[in-house]
């Protein structure tokens, strides 16, 4: 990251009050290896890695509704920065949801302990559509976020890159329509199937929000953008290309163009598809920098269907943090040989679980880095 890039980083909805000039970055790893640029070590970093598996993030989150947090800046930037007071980490991803996007558009949600994300009036046909508000709307209800990241950045001092978010397009339809999780996503699906034009035109009205909510974003601090399309499996090859994809690309090409005109920096964008093995070929042709693995996905395939001409993040188990250290080193090894040092940055293949051992992503974290340093030293 530049000086010159750093400067230019002003914010829309910049507050007064705080300079939009931020901090000059000392790790630029994580950035590098998105690039696709050569690094010294593989970066690292966790997907939750702000999340319920640390005390003090349960301590700091008890009593407080979950969107109410999402929605207050200061401890949007404390959550975020907790994991890095622990671990060697190479980047930071902003506390927030991805359901704050059907919120601003007008959709209700709560989060209820023990059940997850749930919408008070999901979308159960066509006609519902007309009580969304505009992408226009959307994009100056979510200030909070830009609020949130713009602190963050200026907290984090250039300790490393900070990462912004969304929910693909096919991902937010899922719970707009479903009103929370599900293991079918079945009524998502029906829609595909029963209403595929007014599927589309949703799918339009979530790509047209993403995409101002993603400039907006850099435009507050974030320094790479990742798109979670965590419901990539329900739909298999065919409903993927035809409703998911198509979104992604438009994404992807949208941001960029959009980052240009407001002479923004261009940064690092990462796709991840959870469950999505059958379009590693296509999301790596889709606009992306940095394609996602989960850990169903064997590293060499990866590489395969991507071409090797891509930075790919992932894949650890993530259950394998509970295993004993040795055992989880040898992962690490595993996995970093199999991937390679370059066009690569580590991760789980799928968020942390809120009963994971601290002390066994730190174990992940630090294997990482030396593992990678002395395959570099071997080759070099
Ligand atoms: C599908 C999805 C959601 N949210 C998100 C996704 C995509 C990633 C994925 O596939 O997991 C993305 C997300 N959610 C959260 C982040 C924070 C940044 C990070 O550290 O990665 C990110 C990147 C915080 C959160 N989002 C949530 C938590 C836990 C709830 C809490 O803190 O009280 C956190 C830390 C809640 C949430 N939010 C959502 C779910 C399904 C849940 C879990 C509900 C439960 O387990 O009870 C929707």
């Amino acid at each position: 990251m530049t000086e010159q890039a750093d400067m230019s980083t002003c914010g829309q909805h910049g507050n007064p009050d705080v300079p939009d000039v931020f901090p000059a970055l000392k790790n630029d790893t994580f950035l590098r290896a998105a690039r696709g640029e050569a690094t010294s070590y593989v970066p690292v970093w966790c997907m939750r890695q702000a999340g319920r598996y640390l005390p003090e993030f349960r301590m700091k989150r008890a009593g407080q509704d979950f969107f109410e947090t999402c929605r207050n800046p200061a401890a949007c930037c404390e959550l975020t920065l907790q994991p890095l007071r622990r671990f060697d980490l190479d980047a930071a991803i902003i506390f927030s949801d991805i359901l704050v996007v059907p919120q601003a558009l007008g959709m209700d949600a709560e989060m209820i302990p023990g059940k997850g994300p749930t919408f008070k009036q999901p979308l159960e046909e066509p006609s519902h559509l007309q009580r969304l508000l505009s992408p226009h709307a959307a994009r100056s209800a979510l200030f909070y976020v830009h609020d949130a990241l713009r602190l963050t950045r200026h907290q984090l001092d250039g300790l490393v890159p900070l990462i912004g978010f969304a929910g693909a397009p096919w991902t937010l339809m899922c719970y707009m329509v479903e009103g929370g999780g599900s293991t079918t996503m079945s009524r998502a699906k029906r829609w595909l199937y029963q209403y595929p034009e007014e599927s589309h035109n949703l799918l339009k009205i979530l790509t047209d929000t993403v995409v101002e909510y993603l400039v907006d974003q850099v435009s507050a601090g974030a320094q790479a953008l990742q798109l979670f399309e965590s419901h990539a499996g329900c739909l298999g090859p065919s409903l993927f290309m035809e409703f998911a994809l198509p979104c992604l690309k438009d994404v992807a090409r949208r941001v960029q163009n959009g980052l240009r005109q407001a002479d923004l920096p261009a940064v690092p964008m990462i796709v991840f598809a959870k469950d999505g093995h059958f379009s590693l070929q296509e999301l790596s042709q889709a606009g992306y920098d940095v394609v996602g693995v989960d850990w169903t996905v064997r590293p060499e395939l990866a590489r395969e269907l991507t071409g090797g001409k891509i930075t790919l993040q992932g894949n650890l188990d993530p259950c394998a943090l509970y295993a004993p250290k040795e055992v989880l080193e040898k992962k690490v090894n595993k996995m970093v040989s199999e991937f390679g040092t370059q066009r690569y940055i580590a991760n789980l293949g799928h968020g942390i679980y809120p009963d994971a051992p601290p002390e066994g992503l730190g174990t992940f974290v630090d294997a990482v880095h030396a593992i990678s340093r002395s395959l570099n030293a071997c080759t070099n």
